[in-house]
């Protein structure tokens, strides 16, 4: 049989990683009052086999916020309770980056500050509902279109929680650029209907990702900054639009003269999502020369598959590493893995359905 490429160690910007193995970023609601806890640190401690672990979308600033019970990494508290994630995942032997991951226009009120603002490009609603712990699902609201001044501040935002990560002790940064987050919603036309130079072209629309790629990359390292990008996703009310080869072709070749460590690329078609086409993938691959992580639906066999045919680097997997804290255990092994992921609890507040899922044991 032959050998398995997924566990040969790997160098992504200046972090050394011990196997090809990825934990993916996902957001879990355990952060009460939206600052990391023990909880959080035992969980990605359990996980600390994967060669590198993203973390939960983590916000820059309070008005980011827009989920219940998501961390953020702006404020000491945030910082310090991140501490105890980070020291004792390094404690054993792992490695982890935080994702940033500013909601805009994918917020309700309820589970922001008072005096937190909903920003997006333009206002325009997203279709669709989310969950509030005080009235249950609730439907989005109208976000206020970003002045050039509420732009900028958010730029500063985005690099003063990267510098703050860094100071918490992880090993590098990932922007969340997917998913119909704030990011994203400048590059769509549809959700960003600006005027100014931040709207229209696809340069403009890219303008914004950019800079805050710019500024994180110059304040902690382009070596310790990563980016996700979903092209062709429809998550958050994201409908496809003509020019979305031309915006990722044109976005890849710039963050390549960036010289970012990673570009992380999300399909979505085992969620049930319209197939992001291969086509796009290797134009991305193809004009980013540093590290590609490819995510979603992978198991082992088609994990190494992607990585033998030289499309992707190193692979992330989301679901499989929540019922199965020793995945990369199970890979090596070929145990099987668990079958008993239980949806219901994956934004629940506890430790059920979050750090009870067992390690594998052989009878
Ligand atoms: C419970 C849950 C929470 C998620 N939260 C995030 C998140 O915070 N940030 C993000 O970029 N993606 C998030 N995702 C998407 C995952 O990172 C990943 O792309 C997706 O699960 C597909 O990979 P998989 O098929 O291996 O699960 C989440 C997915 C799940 C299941």
């Amino acid at each position: 049989m032959k050998a398995s490429n997924l566990f040969s160690p790997q160098i992504v910007g200046s972090i050394e990683i011990k196997n090809r193995i990825v934990m993916a970023p996902m957001t879990r609601c355990r952060a009460i009052d939206n600052i990391p806890n023990e909880l959080m640190a035992e969980y990605y401690t359990q996980r600390s086999s994967a060669g590198l672990i993203i973390t939960e979308g983590t916000s820059p600033s309070p008005n980011g916020l827009g989920y219940a019970r998501i961390p953020g990494v702006f404020s000491e508290k945030q910082v310090e309770g991140w501490k105890k994630t980070t020291t004792a995942v390094h404690k054993n032997g792992g490695k982890i980056i935080v994702q940033l991951m500013h909601s805009g226009r994918i917020s309700h009120p309820l589970n922001m500050h008072k005096d937190a603002q909903i920003l997006a490009p333009s206002a325009v609603k997203a279709a669709g509902q989310m969950w509030t712990d005080l009235k249950g699902l609730q439907d989005f609201v109208v976000p206020k279109e970003m002045t050039p001044q509420e732009i900028l501040h958010a730029r500063t935002e985005y690099v003063a929680a990267a510098e703050n990560g860094l100071f918490a002790g992880f090993d590098g940064v990932e922007l969340h650029s997917a998913n119909g987050y704030l990011l994203e919603e400048f590059l769509s036309p549809i959700s960003n209907l600006r005027k100014d130079n931040y709207g229209g072209s696809v340069e403009n629309r890219c303008r914004f990702v950019i800079e805050v790629v710019t500024a994180v990359a110059n304040a902690i390292g382009k070596e310790k900054t990563g980016i996700r990008l979903s092209p062709y996703g429809v998550a958050s009310d994201m409908p496809h639009y003509p020019e979305i080869d031309a915006t990722y072709d044109y976005l890849s070749k710039e963050l390549n003269k960036l010289d970012i460590a990673y570009i992380h690329l999300v399909d979505h078609s085992a969620m049930g999502a319209p197939a992001v086409p291969l086509e796009i993938k290797k134009v991305i691959r193809n004009n980013f020369k540093n590290t590609i992580i490819l995510c979603g639906g992978f198991d082992k066999e088609t994990a190494e598959a992607a990585i033998e045919s030289g499309l992707t680097d190193l692979v992330a997997f989301g679901r499989p590493f929540i019922n199965n804290p020793d995945l990369v255990k199970r890979f090596e092994n070929n145990w099987p893995l668990s079958q008993d992921l239980n949806m219901d609890l994956f934004y629940t507040a506890d430790e059920k359905g979050y750090t009870d899922y067992p390690f594998y044991k052989i009878e």
